[in-house]
């Protein structure tokens, strides 16, 4: 397996940027998910890693050997990169085993070896007793799992995945997304997820690279994405955190500054050095919201909409000081939330934005 360093690379449509200056490094052996929403240049990053999209600007090494770059460019099938797509594109005529054998024969590869390298693979995806069947008689699940061995066959240094879940139902793709993080652990392959779903990204990652219109917003754990965001989009766009303008009152102290938001004062958590600023931001996510009492710091506003989802509501809430704007939060059985309904809340605490408007997104 190998490293991918991925050096300021950009790519234009005409005058369309797909992609725009973005750097990524990824360890020996690290699963990467790159997320983000559609259109933000997922594809176009995967493609250029596998060789399909030659670059506009920079450059991309595998195991330390350039690949692309503006003088040059290693064909794909030069590169060694598995790729896994969503759907299978498996041959239906042909066994598990020849589908998995079939770039072995391709490349003569002589039969003893060939067998051995298929058995190898299927005993990767915990296939074995699988190799006669036909595709057609395999689950969605199980065909994923042939596509990933027919992969692996050919000793790829870099796997890249392509939505594999997308066409899946629910239950398959949990249960995928547990094979999946399983047989990263077992086999120690470096790993390029591309996803629009979140939770499959936080489940499955090492890191994170979330990226939008183009550009790379932040490159991350998924802990640290969620708690510690460094711009409104990846505040907003993970698990939907709610986004408040605020004026930051005092210098950082151990970790923390004290702001005014919503009309009351509170501390919350920031990065070393931040200063007083008028116009900065808070993320705040829904478990920060709690039920204040008359006498204690807070602020007013209305129900708007109270969803029942099965042992707690949605509850959506309008503060009479920021009138149009929504905070949500959960509110666990016995639900007493009812739409028009008038409350006090308070916030137990947040994360100011580091990265303000116009140099975040
Ligand atoms: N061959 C092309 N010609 C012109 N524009 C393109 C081409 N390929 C991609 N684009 C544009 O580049 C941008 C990024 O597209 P890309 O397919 O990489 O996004 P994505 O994040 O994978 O989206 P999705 O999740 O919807 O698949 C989009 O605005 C898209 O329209």
């Amino acid at each position: 397996m190998a490293g991918l360093s991925i050096q300021r690379i950009s790519k234009h449509f005409g005058a369309a940027k797909a992609l725009d200056d973005v750097s990524i490094e990824v360890a020996d052996g690290e699963f990467l998910a790159v997320l983000g929403p559609s259109g933000c240049g997922k594809t176009t990053l995967l493609r250029m890693i596998a060789g399909f999209e030659d670059v506009s600007g920079g450059s991309i090494e595998i195991g330390g050997v350039e690949v692309s770059s503006l003088e040059s460019s290693l064909p794909p099938e030069k590169r060694r990169v598995g790729i896994v797509f969503q759907n299978y594109a498996l041959w239906p005529h042909m066994t598990v085993a020849e589908n998995i054998g079939y770039a072995l024969k391709v490349a003569r590869v002589r039969r003893a070896e060939r067998d051995k390298r298929v058995a190898d693979a299927l005993a990767l995806v915990d296939m074995q007793q699988y190799g006669d069947r036909r595709p057609a008689n395999l689950s969605g699940g199980q065909r994923q799992r042939v596509a990933l061995a027919r992969c692996l066959v050919a000793e790829p240094r870099l796997v890249l995945f392509d939505e594999p879940l997308a066409n899946l139902d629910v239950h398959l793709r949990a249960s995928m997304e547990d094979e999946f993080a399983k047989f990263h652990k077992r086999t120690g392959t470096t790993i390029v997820y591309i996803t629009h779903d979140q939770a499959e990204a936080m489940a499955l990652a090492d890191r994170i690279a979330v990226m939008d219109q183009g550009r790379l917003m932040q490159l991350a754990t998924p802990h640290e994405l969620y708690h510690e965001p460094v711009n409104e989009m990846v505040a907003s766009f993970i698990s939907q955190g709610m986004v408040l303008p605020a004026e930051v009152l005092t210098a950082e102290s151990g970790g923390q500054c004290r702001v005014r938001l919503l009309g009351h004062e509170l501390d919350v958590r920031c990065r070393a050095g931040e200063q007083p600023d008028p116009n900065a931001k808070i993320c705040i996510r829904r478990s920060q919201i709690a039920a204040a009492d008359a006498d204690e710091p807070g602020f007013d506003g209305t129900v708007v909409k109270a969803i029942y989802r099965g042992g707690a509501s949605r509850i959506e809430f309008e503060p009479d000081a920021l009138p149009g704007t929504r905070l949500h939060f959960d509110e666990a059985d016995p639900v007493r939330c009812e739409t028009g309904q008038r409350l006090r809340l308070k916030l137990t605490n947040g994360w100011l934005i580091p990265e303000r408007e116009a140099a975040g997104c």
